[in-house]
């Protein structure tokens, strides 16, 4: 018997995007509500309660209101909000990121999509404290940009539609200038880091894509490794991954925020100069692929047991 999926918010940027992706296959079959029931709380509880797995893409607290309507210890959970990324109790649905991270997934009923931005920056820079190559009380930086749609329906309406409340022409936006970015916890949390990282965000005037950066001044470690070294941890780290990769192809010159589109691939680069002691890392992905829907068409996968990579674009 196939199972039974419901997706909270489904009419959303992101529910609509794993909605494409779940969409032919024999082995789910999709609860819908009526546009008319889709807020409506009852009939949320008992799609909710139906449904054998559940994908929230909502805001923060209509997220934590859904998981509060959840009456049963059967259906599994998949929140693609930031509610309980960092919540105890919660699995941290990042597959790829540590040995033994896939096996909890699947045991898990509670599992939490990783952020956007957070995806990129735990890629890099995870595996290399965990290794013991860089301290876990340095002070990180890291500087991202996001295409638009990151923002969901309202940013949406504010890049294409001249009427939205909050319409703009702008080409390209840095934000988050007081630096209490919701991501910041979550990346420090899942990379076990001693210092939350300063977090630089920006928004440009292009639908999806993401580059997440890491700058780092080696020279200033006490003990650097060389960048042979971070490349041979992150190469080794995702040995075994179909989605994320490690491109070491000499010569690259320029990156662009379009370059793993609609794909939902993660793709890292180790860029710099031995001599200087600085290395750019950076972070290619999808913000609405490995960043969101993607990602949580992965756990739900393994969290159903099937092969994780069913409905991706990988
Ligand atoms: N966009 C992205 O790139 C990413 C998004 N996320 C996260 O995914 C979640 C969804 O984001 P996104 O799809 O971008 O947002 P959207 O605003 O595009 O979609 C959210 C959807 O939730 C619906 N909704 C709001 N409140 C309720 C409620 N109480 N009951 C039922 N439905 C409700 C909205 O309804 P209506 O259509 O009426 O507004 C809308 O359809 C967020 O938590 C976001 O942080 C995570 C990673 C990346
Ligand atoms: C461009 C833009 O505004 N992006 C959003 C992040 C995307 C998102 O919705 O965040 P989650 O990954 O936490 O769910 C932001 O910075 O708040």
């Amino acid at each position: 018997m196939s199972a039974q999926v419901f997706i909270d918010g489904g009419a959303g940027t992101t529910g609509l995007e794993i909605v494409e992706r779940l969409s032919g296959r024999s082995d789910l079959s999709l609860i819908t509500l009526a546009d008319n029931k889709r807020k409506d709380a009852a009939a949320r509880r008992e799609a909710l309660n139906d449904a054998d797995a559940v994908i929230l893409c909502l805001p923060d607290d209509a997220a934590r209101e859904a998981v509060s309507l959840i009456a049963n210890d059967r259906t599994r959970v998949i929140d693609a909000s930031t509610a309980h990324r960092t919540a105890p109790g919660w699995t941290y649905g990042f597959a790829e990121l540590a040995p033994g991270q896939r096996a909890a997934i699947a045991q898990s009923r509670r599992i939490s999509n990783p952020g956007c931005y957070p995806t990129g920056f735990l890629a890099l820079v995870r595996p290399l404290v965990a290794a013991g190559l860089i301290p876990a009380d340095w002070p990180f930086t890291t500087n991202a940009t996001s295409g638009y749609s990151g923002g969901g329906k309202a940013m949406i309406a504010a890049f294409e539609d001249p009427d939205a409340p909050d319409a703009t022409d702008t080409a390209f936006r840095i934000y988050a200038l007081g630096l209490g970015h919701k991501h910041v916890s979550e990346m420090q949390a899942h990379a076990a880091l001693a210092h939350p990282p300063i977090f630089m965000p920006a928004v440009a005037r292009t639908y999806r894509g993401m580059i997440v950066e890491v700058p780092l001044q080696l020279c200033a470690m006490p003990e650097a490794p060389s960048l042979g070294a971070i490349r041979d941890a992150l190469t080794e780290a995702y040995a075994d991954s179909a989605l994320v990769s490690v491109n070491v192809e000499d010569g690259l010159s320029l990156i662009t925020l379009e370059r793993q589109a609609c794909t939902d691939r993660l793709e890292l680069f180790v860029f710099g100069h031995e001599s200087a002691g600085q290395v750019r890392l950076v972070a290619a992905l999808d913000n609405l692929g490995k960043g969101a829907a993607g990602a949580a068409v992965q756990n739900l996968n393994i969290s159903l047991g099937l092969d994780e990579l069913l409905g991706l674009r990988a």
